[in-house]
């Protein structure tokens, strides 16, 4: 569903924030993307949202080549990819509900629908009561909520999640994880971007590891087809 085929990105001449990076994930595959802060976490994830293209190698998200892709066809690709950020970029002057609706208005869904799939977005998180409340009238822990059924109510074959636990405590952050797994358990590629070692080691999942822009654990081999870390 992602792969990286060597993969380097050069903001400018004497900087590489990726180098050479090969891995692949499968269909209803979860898996952390951890490192140092500057690692190269956040331009892995720009590539995959086309919001950055690589200096050197290609991206391929569900098939479709990246690289090659006309900028015209970019808001198609982002429409299915859902991300989830820490800061969860929650407008605090509409409700709740209008929201987690907002993906579906820009796609031109018909209202009738947009209000189904957004109450079934919000049961998923468990947030239905509230679809008339003000984010800001929320905890930490429920605005993140309703930032993932943002990003899953138009049901995207991939998650991409930045730092998606950074403020919320151990029970918040499991329930966070709990919602993730459901979705790959239904389909759904989730890569998520995360410091947050404790987490990942109770998780136990596949881990991808950049330092200084290699990808030095839980990628494939740059040819021949050979896995490791996996
Ligand atoms: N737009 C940009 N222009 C120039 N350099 C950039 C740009 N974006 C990122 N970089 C550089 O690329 C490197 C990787 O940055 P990136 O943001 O991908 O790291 P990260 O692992 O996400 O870090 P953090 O955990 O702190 O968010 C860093 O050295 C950063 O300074």
């Amino acid at each position: 569903m992602i792969e990286f085929r060597q993969v380097t990105k050069r903001y400018d001449s004497d900087h590489t924030a990726l180098r050479q990076v090969n891995f692949h994930l499968g269909r209803g595959e979860l898996a952390f993307l951890t490192g140092h802060s500057g690692a190269g976490k956040s331009t892995l994830l720009k590539l995959i949202m086309v919001m950055e293209r690589p200096t050197a190698g290609e991206v391929v998200v569900g098939g479709q080549r990246l690289n090659s892709l006309p900028k015209r066809q970019i808001p198609y690709i982002r429409r299915h990819i859902g991300v989830v950020f820490q800061n969860h970029q929650l407008l605090f002057d509409r409700t709740v509900f209008d929201n987690v609706a907002m993906p579906l208005e820009v796609m031109g869904v018909a209202p009738r629908d947009i209000g189904r799939r957004v109450r079934a977005a919000l049961d998923k998180v468990g947030l239905l009561s509230k679809e008339k409340m003000n984010p800001m009238q929320l905890s930490g822990g429920e605005q993140q909520r309703v930032g993932i059924a943002r990003a899953v109510v138009n049901k995207p074959p991939v998650l991409l999640a930045d730092e998606p636990t950074g403020n919320l405590d151990p029970q918040l952050s499991a329930d966070i994880m709990q919602l993730f797994t459901e979705f790959s358990q239904v389909g759904v590629t989730v890569l998520i971007a995360t410091h947050d070692i404790a987490l990942i080691n109770k998780m136990g999942r596949r881990r991808l590891t950049l330092d200084h822009g290699e990808l030095i654990a839980g990628g494939s081999a740059p040819v021949g087809g050979g896995l490791n870390g996996r």
